[in-house]
């Protein structure tokens, strides 16, 4: 029996013993659970929330402490509603409910705090489902802090939509602005205006000065025109010196809605010529304004962005600083001139240009020289006037080639009447783009050279607004070209900007009146008057006169008697080619 008992007892410590080992088993692996869980939690970079569906707040994990918006005891049992701005704990609330009606919710995201302390966050949430029947729900909540994200995705979305330079938006985000406008005013009946704006000769301050002040300079065009604008609308910058103003609502029509879009470009373009500061330094710029009104009939932004492009050429083209309206007629236009241009490139290489000459005379009628005139004879088109190909052969950059050629043929046709010891003198028009060329000095030097023509006879054509563009560099290289010995012609004098103050300055030896001036004198008296003053300025600077246009006796007669040196025009002869021209003068005139 003391066995049998001894025996019992000795059973039942042994399942004690093993029962214990088994729970402190147990308890140990709970235990390492539990440690596991806490430091999964732990590594958890978020927020650990558990909520009520009010938003209540029953526990709370700190060891984000840093991203609480007040101490973690504060927090717990407050209401989300007590804590974050309304609109955020409205988002949390539904996110809340989304979670109790499904059981779990994932992605809402919420802002705390404002300006440079503003903060994202991100809930997921699931529903607790070991709560107890007739027990309230609770949810776990993890809010993760997003703010980098965003940022990211902020700078992403500038880098997208925004111009580095200026901050102003770009070409996508404008041609998105402008679908929604044209779908406003489409909607409302309301008319507005796309007006592009490019900069004039911006390429030469860039030149001159470098591309980090033309930068500075277009920093400042950008800050005048959001300056300006008026709210709703906007600017963009397209690229380089392109910038377009999009403008809402200007009026009920179109009748109303042009002088409108007039009075803003006119505001701009006067606040872009005023002079801008830079460094301490006064730079002048002005710009070029296009417009165009819409909505039209079938057109989409591109068709829009198009038109007031092209006004904006032919603005540049009347003479920069100036604004223009779009005309569906500048299209065909322009598709013209791209058609000219083709064909232009290909009339040099088959010699369908020409250099004609058109005789100059002294006062008593004798022959002194005369001025090269490029002549192109297209083959469907017959005769094209220069007044249409040379603007074309300017803009394209085909000038540089051809002013080339007629330099050539110049001092050719001088190394021969040379040689028969004909004393005449040549005039050839020297186009700005020419002009400007870096090598231009050393270009006429080879020439020069290689024919053996002599300078002194040579004359070379200049506009006006050649001369007043960087007048400094303008004087240098002059100088440089007289010191070869060639002479400097200044055509269509009268008709540009006629600031006596710098012929001064400039190595000058002669003044063409424009045959505009000619045409009505000696009858008109104002054109009388002013033959007679330009005649008069250039005797008193010691330049040399030739009117142009000259076409009769009694515009001749008179411009001999106000003591005009030489004369041009169709009383003398009409252009003719050079080399009929030449081959009479080599035989004695
Ligand atoms: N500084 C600066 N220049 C730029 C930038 N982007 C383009 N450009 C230059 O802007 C100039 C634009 O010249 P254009 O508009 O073609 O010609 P322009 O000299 O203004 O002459 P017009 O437009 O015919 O009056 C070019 O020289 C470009 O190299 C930029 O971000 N910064």
């Amino acid at each position: 029996m003391g066995l049998l008992l001894g025996g019992s007892v000795w059973l039942l410590a042994t399942a004690r013993e093993r029962a214990l080992r088994l729970a402190r088993g147990m308890t140990s692996e709970l235990r390492g659970t539990r440690d596991d869980l806490e430091s999964t939690l732990n590594a958890i970079p978020d927020l650990l929330f558990e909520l009520g569906l009010d938003g209540r707040i029953h526990h709370l994990r700190h060891s984000r402490a840093a991203l609480l918006p007040a101490p973690a005891q504060m927090l717990v049992g407050q209401r989300m509603q007590d804590i974050v701005a309304p609109d955020a704990a409205a988002g949390c609330l539904a996110a809340l409910q989304a979670a109790h009606d499904t059981g779990h919710s994932a992605g809402h995201q919420y802002r705390l705090g404002s300006g440079g302390d503003e903060r994202w966050f991100e809930l997921s949430i699931a529903r607790k489902e070991n709560a107890a029947p007739g027990e309230a729900p609770r949810f776990i909540a993890l809010s993760r802090d997003i703010t980098e994200r965003k940022l990211s995705e902020a700078r992403t979305y500038h880098l997208a939509y925004f111009d580095a330079l200026t901050g102003l938006p770009n070409r996508r985000m404008l041609l998105d602005r402008m679908e929604r406008s044209l779908d406003a005013a489409r909607r409302a009946g309301q008319v507005g205006a796309l007006l592009f704006i490019d900069l004039d000769n911006f390429k030469q301050i860039n030149d001159a000065r470098g591309h980090s002040l033309g930068d500075l300079l277009l920093v400042q065009v950008a800050q005048r025109l959001v300056d300006l604008l008026a709210p709703g609308d906007i600017v963009a910058r397209l690229g380089g010196d392109e910038f377009v103003v999009l403008v809402h609502d200007l009026a009920g029509g179109m009748q109303d809605a042009g002088p409108a879009a007039m009075a803003v470009a006119e505001t701009l373009r006067v606040a872009l010529e005023a002079p801008y500061t830079i460094h301490q330094h006064l730079y002048s710029s002005t710009a070029s304004i296009g417009i165009t009104l819409f909505p039209k009939p079938d057109e989409g932004v591109e068709d829009l962005l198009r038109e007031a492009d092209t006004a904006m050429y032919r603005a540049k083209d009347l003479g920069r600083n100036r604004i223009r309206f779009y005309e569906a007629a500048m299209q065909a236009d322009v598709q013209e001139r791209l058609t000219l241009e083709q064909d232009l490139k290909n009339a040099a290489a088959e010699g369908q240009l020409a250099a004609f000459v058109q005789p100059q005379v002294n006062a008593a009628g004798v022959v002194v020289g005369g001025e090269l005139l490029m002549r192109w004879n297209h083959p469907v088109r017959g005769s094209v006037p220069p007044a249409r190909f040379i603007p074309v052969a300017e803009a394209s950059g085909l000038i540089l080639r051809m002013g080339d050629w007629m330099i050539l043929q110049a001092c050719e046709t001088l190394a021969r009447l040379q040689a028969a010891q004909r004393d005449l003198s040549i005039s050839v028009n020297v186009s700005e783009r020419q002009f400007r060329q870096d090598d231009f000095v050393e270009r006429m030097r080879g020439v020069l050279v290689s024919t053996g023509a002599n300078p002194a006879h040579l004359i070379l054509e200049v506009t006006e607004s050649l001369l007043i563009e960087n007048l400094d560099d303008t004087i240098a290289r002059m100088t440089e070209l007289r010191r070869l010995g060639v002479r400097f012609s200044i055509d269509d004098f009268g008709t540009g900007y006629s600031s006596l103050a710098y012929l001064k300055r400039l190595p000058l030896y002669e003044l063409k009146i424009d045959k505009s001036f000619v045409q009505d004198a000696p009858h008109d008296p104002n054109d009388t008057a002013i033959v007679q003053s330009i005649i008069s300025v250039a005797r008193h600077l010691n330049l040399h006169v030739v009117a142009e246009g000259v076409e009769t006796r009694a515009q001749a007669d008179f411009l001999v008697a106000s003591q005009c040196n030489g004369l041009q025009g169709y009383l003398f002869g009409r252009p003719e080619p050079l080399q009929q021209w030449l081959a009479r003068q080599l035989q004695g005139g």
